[in-house]
C-alpha cells in the first residue's frame, strides 16, 4: 500500500472522450482511473482494515451515524434493529432516505495527512494539481479548487433515494464516484441511476471496478438498493469537486 501513488491512469484518448461526453450529457466515465495495483490496494483496505460507520437519515434534516460500538449494541438488540429497519423502509417509501456505510475523510489537508489512511491518501492525491487539472478539463468547472471524499460501502439492502447533490454554501460543481468492487453484476443492484425529466430512468451506471464517474451538480440521481443476492458489498470512494472549502 505504501507504494500507491494514486496518479491518474487514463490515456489521452480516454480523457478526450470523457470530456466530450461530459459536455454533451452532463456525465462521463474515465477508466482506468488508477494504476491497477493502486485500485487493488484500496479494495483490499476497504474489505479489511477500514472502520465503517453506518449512516442513515430520518426525514430531511436528521442524520444518524453509528460507529462500531453503536452497531454492535444494535445487533445485540433485535427489536430495536427491526424498528430501525422499519423506519428506514417507511422513510424510503415516498421520501428522501439513505442507509449505507462510510469512512469519511477530513476536508482539511493537515488532518488527512496526520491520519494517513489509504482513503485519506487517495483524497490527498485527488487534490494534487494533476488530478484537479484533469477534473477541470473534463467537467469545464475551471473554478473548482478542492476535492472532498469518503469511502462508501453499500451492503445488501442499502440504498440512497433521489437527490441532486446541491447543498447551499458547499460550492459543489461535479460529483465523482470511483468504483472499487471487482466483478459486480447489473443484477446485484447498487446502480447509479440518473432520473429523467419524463420520470423515466435516463441512464443507469454499473459500479465498475477502477472507473471514475463524473457528473454535474445539480442532477437528480439515486443509488438503487443492493440486492439480497449480491455477491459482496458495493465499494466506492465518492465526493465532490468544489469551489469553496
Ligand atoms: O455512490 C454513488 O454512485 C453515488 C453516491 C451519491 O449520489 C452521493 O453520495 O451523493
Ligand atoms: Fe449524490
Amino acid at each position: 500500500m505504501s507504494a500507491a501513488s494514486f496518479l491518474p491512469a487514463a490515456d489521452d484518448a480516454a480523457i478526450a472522450s470523457a470530456r466530450d461526453h461530459y459536455h454533451r450529457h452532463g456525465f462521463a466515465r474515465l477508466e482506468p482511473a488508477l494504476a491497477p495495483a493502486d485500485a487493488t490496494a484500496l479494495h483490499r483496505w476497504l474489505t479489511g482494515e477500514a472502520e465503517w460507520w453506518r449512516v442513515l437519515n430520518q426525514g430531511e434534516d436528521k442524520m444518524f451515524e453509528l460507529g462500531p460500538e453503536a452497531q454492535a449494541a444494535l445487533a445485540a438488540d433485535p427489536a430495536r434493529a427491526e424498528a430501525l429497519e422499519a423506519a428506514i423502509r417507511k422513510g424510503a417509501r415516498d421520501g428522501f432516505q439513505f442507509v449505507y456505510d462510510t469512512v469519511r475523510t477530513a476536508d482539511n489537508q493537515s488532518e488527512r495527512i496526520a491520519r494517513g489512511w489509504p482513503v485519506d491518501r487517495l483524497v490527498e492525491a485527488l487534490n494534487s494539481e494533476r488530478w484537479l487539472a484533469l477534473f477541470r478539463h473534463i467537467t469545464g468547472a475551471d473554478d473548482a479548487v478542492l476535492v472532498d471524499g469518503q469511502a462508501t460501502r453499500y451492503l445488501p439492502g442499502h440504498f440512497l433515494t433521489a437527490h441532486s447533490d446541491a447543498v447551499e454554501g458547499k460550492g459543489r460543481r461535479a460529483a465523482y464516484v470511483l468504483g472499487l468492487t471487482p466483478g459486480w453484476r447489473i443484477e446485484w443492484g447498487g446502480l447509479l441511476m440518473f432520473h429523467g425529466e419524463d420520470g423515466d430512468v435516463e441512464r443507469a451506471l454499473m459500479p465498475r471496478f477502477n472507473s471514475i464517474t463524473l457528473f454535474a451538480v445539480p442532477s437528480l440521481h439515486s443509488v438503487s438498493s443492493v440486492a439480497p443476492a449480491a455477491g459482496g458489498p458495493r465499494l466506492s470512494v465518492t465526493g465532490w469537486l468544489r469551489t469553496t472549502g
